[in-house]
């Protein structure tokens, strides 16, 4: 099933000195259910900004941009809360828990949102998760507790707890080691897995954009495929460089 269609996808900002920048200019891209897609693209690309389209969290300014068949120009900022809420799920570099929860309660914030859920089917809902994510012993923890590899799989844990038909990781390994990276990589493939869910992964880190079967870069404002599969090793060992995974690869993703 498609989830996202977008043809001719432009995004444009007006600057305070009143002149416009278009950050975004004729980006086309079909996201199927279990798709999994890395963007890279040199900073200032426009990948975030990509991304809070593909997640709703905008709108384009230009261009066609349906999610599940649904025009999401069209669509209310409610309707597109909404529908939001119910099927994206991201994941940042910088995990963005709030400070002063558990682990629990961050878990469980995204499902006040879910009409008729009562709290003990939202805390049975976010333990599960949490421990789906290693982290059952950890129910109680404030982040400030928790190691960066910890609060990104509770960032995992609240991103997923809905069962997304799309999830959207911007940078997820940025802050953690390299080890550490292609484990929290690993689980959120897998939790993609088991629910179908679509996965689109930006990221600067080869050996990470080297997991999807999807290449894509973001230059001028559109995305172009990269279409030959690397042909490096899904996770590097520990302690190897992410540009020794396929030089080839390398200087497609960064040419
Ligand atoms: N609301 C806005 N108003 C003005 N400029 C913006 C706005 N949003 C993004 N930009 C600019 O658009 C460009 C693309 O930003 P974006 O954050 O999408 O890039 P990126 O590829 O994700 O960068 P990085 O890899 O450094 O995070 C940048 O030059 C940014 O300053």
């Amino acid at each position: 099933m498609t989830l996202v269609e977008a043809h001719g996808v432009g995004r444009r900002v007006e600057l305070p000195d009143g002149s416009r920048l278009d950050i975004l200019q004729g980006v086309d891209l079909v996201v199927e259910e279990g798709d999994r897609i890395s963007i890279v693209g040199r900073s200032g690309s426009g990948k975030s900004t990509l991304l809070n389209l593909l997640g709703l969290l905008d709108a384009p300014t230009d261009g066609e941009l349906e999610f599940q068949g649904r025009d999401v120009r069209r669509l209310s900022s409610g309707a597109r809360d909404r529908l939001r809420g119910s099927e994206v799920g991201f994941v940042f570099q910088q995990f963005n828990l709030l400070p002063g929860r558990t682990a629990l309660q961050n878990v469980q914030t995204p499902l006040l949102y879910d009409r008729g859920s009562g709290f003990w089917q939202r805390e049975r809902l976010a333990r599960e998760m949490l421990e789906r994510v290693g982290l059952g012993a950890r129910l109680e923890a404030k982040p400030d507790r928790l190691s960066g590899g910890e609060q990104q799989r509770v960032a995992i844990a609240r991103a997923l707890v809905r069962k997304p038909k799309l999830i959207l990781a911007d940078e997820p390994t940025g802050a953690l080691d390299l080890e550490t990276g292609a484990e929290v990589m690993s689980l959120i493939e897998s939790v993609a897995d088991e629910s179908g869910a679509a996965l689109v992964t930006i990221t600067h880190d080869l050996a990470i954009a080297a997991r999807s079967n999807r290449h894509l870069r973001l230059v001028g404002g559109r995305l172009e495929p990269l279409d030959a599969a690397p042909s490096a090793p899904a996770v590097p060992a520990p302690g190897t460089l992410a540009s020794s995974v396929d030089p080839a690869l390398d200087e497609r993703l960064t040419a």
